[in-house]
């Protein structure tokens, strides 16, 4: 099978186990995946585990690899997991924020082409904010930091990139702009980029595969308009609503009210 998925995923906090034996994917290459649900279901809990991150069972596959046989180290080159937390006001410039991000797994990837600096830089034009490179983290606002955090993650190059919330810091302009980096960088260098999603409109019109999970159960998997329906919605998130199309004849989740 290609692309990223976990077969037999049990996590348990103490004695309370959140997700029992799941079996989710595959995440393809070159799309964008989101897992959504509702609060408390176990969404960050899958993606840290697919990262490696925490006590879990189960097999972690990207592609023909098996991951939990990889060192942690050796595992987070191949699949970057970005934290809910935005990154911390440290009292680094964003450019050597960048450079130690880069540094952080032990090893330059060898496509980075050139000089590390200029990657740096440019990777932060990427996403809009190379004019902030000589300003300090803990200086930034919350949206300016979550950027440079997923300025940091994909300038390490991994195979697959496991977003929690990338867009909970961000404006709306901005939150539209970085799901548009993420789907051209994902298909230009064919990696598996999975996220956490709440904004279900975003999820319907700018992801390709998504996961819902209530409880730690997986209710549906797919695409957006097999996965996004009135029945998965109100049995996930108990709600009444609808997904009709817009002026424009695209999809749009609308609330009438709860169930
Ligand atoms: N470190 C922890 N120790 C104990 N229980 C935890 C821990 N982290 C999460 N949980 C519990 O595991 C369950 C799943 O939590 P998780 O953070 O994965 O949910 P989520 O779907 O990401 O939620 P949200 O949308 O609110 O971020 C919740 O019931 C939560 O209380």
């Amino acid at each position: 099978m290609d692309g990223l998925y976990c077969e037999h995923m049990t996590v348990r906090y103490g004695r309370r186990t959140v997700l029992d034996n799941i079996s989710v994917g595959p995440f393809p290459h070159g799309q964008v995946s989101a897992l959504l649900g509702p609060n408390g279901s176990g969404k960050s809990t899958l993606l840290r585990a697919m990262a490696g991150l925490g006590e879990a069972t189960g097999r972690v596959m990207l592609g023909a690899d098996d991951l939990t046989r990889l060192s942690l180290a050796g595992r987070t080159r191949r699949c970057l997991y970005l934290p809910q937390a935005l990154p911390a006001m440290v009292h680094l410039q964003v450019l050597e924020s960048m450079l130690a991000a880069q540094h952080a797994t032990g090893v330059v990837p060898s496509d980075v082409q050139g000089d590390e600096i200029d990657a740096a830089l440019h990777m932060l034009d990427v996403f809009g904010i190379a004019h902030l490179s000589m300003r300090y983290m803990d200086e930034l606002s919350g949206g300016q930091r979550q950027l440079v955090g997923l300025a940091q993650a994909l300038g390490r190059h991994p195979d697959a990139l496991l977003l929690d919330e990338p867009l909970s810091a961000l404006d709306l302009h901005h939150q539209f702009a970085v799901m548009e980096i993420l789907r051209r960088e994902t298909a230009a260098r064919q990696i598996v980029t999975v996220m956490v999603l709440h904004d279900l409109n975003i999820a319907v019109r700018m992801t390709d595969y998504d996961v819902i999970l209530r409880e730690g159960r997986i209710i549906a998997a797919g695409t957006p308009q097999a996965v996004i329906t009135p029945e998965t919605l109100g049995q996930t998130y108990d709600i009444v609503a609808r997904v009709e199309k817009c002026s424009r004849g695209l999809p749009h989740v609308m609330v009438d009210g709860l169930c």
